[in-house]
């Protein structure tokens, strides 16, 4: 392993400094400024004289290397004459570890010709870094320099280990420099996650998707998070005024999710399930007994969930949600007889437009004001949803199947949701490929599918978002149980 030796980046300039009355500083610095005075980020210019308090040092830049100031433009030093009696003296800068940037420093550290890593994706105080291969005998000394040159900011610095192979998509870390402590916190827009970034998913290279997505939201919107990790989209489509269902494999993100919602003060009409994706789709569009009448899957999935993941009050079809009791028995698409409830969703909500983006700006207005809740869910899920987002882009198509006949048509109001799925696509495969699966997998045609880039994770894949309406011929027409 390479050892860092500060000593060795100690650096002596022999320069150049005019000894002058400290009340003439400002104006000897103002004359000087065009080229003659030293101009090195973080070393001040003008600096105090050892020898009388009475004096100051205007220090020289390099490019004057004649005590006579010949080097200095003829009518400068004219003026600088006609202010005071010029004595120059010669001034001894030493630079050492402390002032080179990081950059410069791992520079003349590594081998020749390698791409200095010393950039990193910065998560509260944690800097991630990949360091390749070729370059792992120098972690240490690589992770002790971005600690030195960007504390206190950064105060703890870790490198990724290995290929992710974990479902939780958590990457495997080693603490390289600092505190052993990844529990932290982000800022997105306004909203504030708390998260231990050896225990969750966490990828600030999102922010932008994470905004695009919740813009295209309204008001009273209900959204189904399949896959919402700590929150950054169910957090702040909550601040927007949707209902929220959030869902995650993952035991620890459920539970930084629940202090999220906590921290952003929206814990109420934010309800969050521990289970797999596909359980939880089920569990939540399940139509009550109507014979029975007394209890429903979805509030015994809930409290089963709420066993896992304790203290989120839900409110239960046969509590809050029944405040709703219209049984919708038109077309899907029929204006006539819908409820009050999905009659003022239709008035706000996009209904079909997803390019109508809120600006940044608005975002933030929106975030600072605390979320009001009143009274009553306007809608059960079984009967209306308007988004549902699926971010695990590895393999979110495969659970597209969970769709095929998930909605019963009866119950449904409204317009049919539509679906987010991320997925990516590597350089052999087309956006008709994809599309292709999409519609295996939902045994159904998508009628006018928008693929949007994320982002490009690799050279050859990138990371994009397939949103479509949810195709009508996915509903379940009637339940036997119900005939
Ligand atoms: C790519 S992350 C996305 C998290 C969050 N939506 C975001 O944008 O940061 C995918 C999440 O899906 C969760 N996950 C993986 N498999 C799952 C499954 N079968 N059911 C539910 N959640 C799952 C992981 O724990 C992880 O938090």
């Amino acid at each position: 392993m390479e050892k860092l030796d500060e000593s060795k980046f100690e650096q002596q300039l022999q320069l150049w400094a005019l000894r002058i009355p400290r009340e003439l500083a400002s104006a000897v610095t103002r004359l000087l400024r065009s080229g003659s005075l030293l101009d090195m980020p973080r070393v001040k210019p003008v600096v105090e004289d050892p020898g009388s308090d009475k004096n100051r040092l205007v220090v020289l830049s390099e490019k004057i290397q004649n005590p006579d100031l010949s080097d200095i433009p003829e009518q400068v030093h004219n003026s600088l004459k006609q202010l005071c009696s010029v004595d120059v003296v010669p001034y001894m800068l030493t630079l050492g570890y402390s002032y080179f940037s990081a950059d410069h420093i791992l520079k003349q550290i590594l081998p020749e010709g390698v791409e200095v890593p010393s950039s990193f994706e910065t998560i509260g105080h944690v800097a991630h870094l990949n360091i390749p291969d070729d370059l792992l005998a120098y972690k240490d000394v690589i992770a002790k320099v971005i600690y030195d040159k960007n504390y206190p900011r950064i105060q703890t610095v870790v490198n990724k280990v290995g290929a992710i192979s974990n479902e939780f998509r958590v990457p495997k870390f080693e603490i390289l420099a600092g505190k052993k402590d990844m529990v932290t916190e982000v800022k997105q827009y306004g909203a504030t996650f708390r998260l231990d970034y050896g225990l969750v998913y966490w990828n600030s290279r999102l922010e932008h998707e994470h905004i695009r997505l919740v813009s295209l939201f309204k008001k009273g919107d209900v959204i189904c998070d399949m896959f919402a990790g700590i929150g950054p989209f169910s957090i702040p489509a909550r601040q927007k005024g949707c209902v929220v269902y959030a869902n995650d494999l993952n035991p620890d993100s459920i539970h930084y999710l629940k202090t999220n919602a906590k921290i952003n003060k929206v814990e109420d009409y934010i309800f969050t399930y521990n289970m797999d994706a596909r359980v939880f789709m089920q569990s939540l569009m399940a139509v009550p007994d109507p014979e029975t009448k007394s209890e429903c899957q979805f509030a015994a999935a809930n409290r089963c969930s709420e066993e896992i993941v304790s203290g989120n009050e839900h409110p239960t079809p046969n509590g809050n949600h029944n405040d709703v009791q219209e049984t919708w028995q038109g077309s899907l698409d029929g204006s006539s007889m819908v409820s009050t409830s999905a009659k003022r969703r239709q008035e706000t909500s996009s209904e079909g437009d997803v390019a109508g983006q809120e600006d940044a700006s608005q975002t933030k207005k929106r975030n600072n004001k605390k979320v009001k809740s009143s009274g009553p869910l306007p809608v059960k899920p079984w009967e209306h949803i308007d988004h549902v987002l699926m971010n695990l882009p590895a393999s979110a198509l495969q659970f597209l199947d969970c769709f095929s006949g998930l909605i019963q048509k009866r119950y449904w109001k409204g317009s049919l949701p539509w679906i987010h799925c991320y997925c990516f696509i590597r350089s052999s495969e087309t956006e008709e490929s994809i599309l292709c699966e999409a519609q295996n997998k939902l045994n159904a045609k998508i009628a006018e599918p928008i693929f949007h880039r994320v982002r490009d994770v690799a050279p050859n894949k990138a990371m994009f978002c397939l949103s479509f309406r949810l195709p009508v011929e996915c509903l379940k027409e009637e339940t036997e149980d119900h005939i």
